[in-house]
């Protein structure tokens, strides 16, 4: 007699489910070709330990590889510990290879941002000696409705509130994927579980001293519990139709670039005219892609509302020094020179 086939756990099939769905679409994009490695940014935690399970399992189906990048932030003590359990978690799924990179976290942007950028740039950096196109991260939709709820708080712009994008393409290095944007934490969590996959709970994720603990734990819940539920999945709708809309923005103010600026020895022009005939969000789109394209430099909206001031009220006033950059207004031109 045939017995059944067990049920496969509604968790186990919903992570698959979301990294076959990316990784088909990183094939579709060409972003990854048939035989290629792909590396899972593993932490220990339940929703990266989800993914990596998920996505041995899903990377051959679709003939690709699978390998991991653990990165010791060096932060706590112990943390080696933490590291080296990851990665035989992740070898034991048959990841391979899977690499364990202890990064030296600089004192910028407070412990959080240092760390990210430094796990950033280790992840990159083992990614691309080990020649993979793009690298998976565990962020659910809390992360993103996180994201989001801190950016609306802070007064951010489109950019930060359309959260994070699924697959992402970038300047340099591999390309970063988020299958499980779709997913609520407790998913992954049980993904685990019934795969009898035991998470590393990292302390700092329940330390109030950080906002996004605060909004994890206090804001959301009480959120919820005063609108009702599907705060989250709300707030991660308006992250994507803001990304949506921003990205045609970015789209349309690229394109109008290239007819409007022109060139010198000295820097970059824009036409006050053509500025003028467009309205305020591409006009400081073009203003901060002019300043960012040539000189490398990110205005903040302070800034280029300064130098949109020169395009909307001028009155003869003087140049305004950004940092590394000069922007002033000649004749029927914004000019930008590097600063002396
Ligand atoms: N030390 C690390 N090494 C490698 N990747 C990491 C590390 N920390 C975080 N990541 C990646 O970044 C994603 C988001 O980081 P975040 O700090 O929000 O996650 P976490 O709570 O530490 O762990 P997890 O998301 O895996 O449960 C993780 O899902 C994982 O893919």
């Amino acid at each position: 007699m045939i017995s059944p086939r067990p049920r496969l756990d509604p968790a186990v099939a919903a992570t698959r489910l979301a990294v076959r769905t990316l990784l088909a679409q990183a094939l579709a994009d060409g972003v990854v070709r048939s035989g290629d490695l792909v590396t899972v940014a593993l932490s220990g935690g339940p929703d990266s330990l989800a993914l990596a399970a998920a996505t041995a399992f899903e990377a051959p189906k679709q003939d690709l590889r699978a390998g991991a990048v653990v990165v010791d932030h060096a932060l706590q003590a112990g943390s080696e510990a933490v590291a080296s359990r990851a990665s035989r978690q992740a070898a034991a799924l048959g990841l391979d290879p899977v690499t364990v990179r202890r990064v030296a976290v600089g004192p910028d942007g407070g412990p959080e941002g240092a760390a990210r950028e430094a796990r950033h740039a280790a992840v990159t950096d083992v990614a691309s000696a080990t020649g993979s196109p793009l690298v998976l991260f565990g962020h659910t939709l809390d992360d993103q409705a996180e994201t989001v709820l801190l950016g609306l708080l802070r007064g951010s712009g489109p950019d930060a509130l359309s959260g994070m994008p699924p697959l992402a393409r970038r300047t340099a290095g591999p390309a970063y994927g988020r299958p499980l944007l779709g997913l609520r934490r407790h998913v992954t969590r049980q993904a685990c579980a019934a795969a009898g996959l035991v998470p590393w709970d990292d302390p700092q994720n329940d330390d109030p001293a950080y906002a996004r603990v605060r909004v994890r734990r206090s804001l959301l819940p009480t959120l919820e519990r005063e609108l009702g539920p599907g705060v989250p999945e709300a707030l991660a709708r308006t992250a994507e139709q803001l990304r949506e809309d921003a990205a045609a923005l970015d789209h349309f103010a690229e394109e109008m670039a290239e007819d409007l600026a022109e060139h010198s020895e000295a820097g970059i022009s824009l036409s006050v005219p053509e500025l003028l005939a467009n309205p305020p969000a591409l006009r400081q789109r073009l203003v901060r892609l002019a300043v960012e394209s040539e000189f490398g430099v990110t205005l903040s909206r302070v800034q280029t509302l300064e130098v949109c001031r020169l395009v909307t009220d001028w009155s003869g006033q003087g140049p305004i020094d950004l940092p590394g950059v000069r922007a002033t207004r000649e004749g029927e031109r914004v000019a930008f020179t590097a600063a002396s």
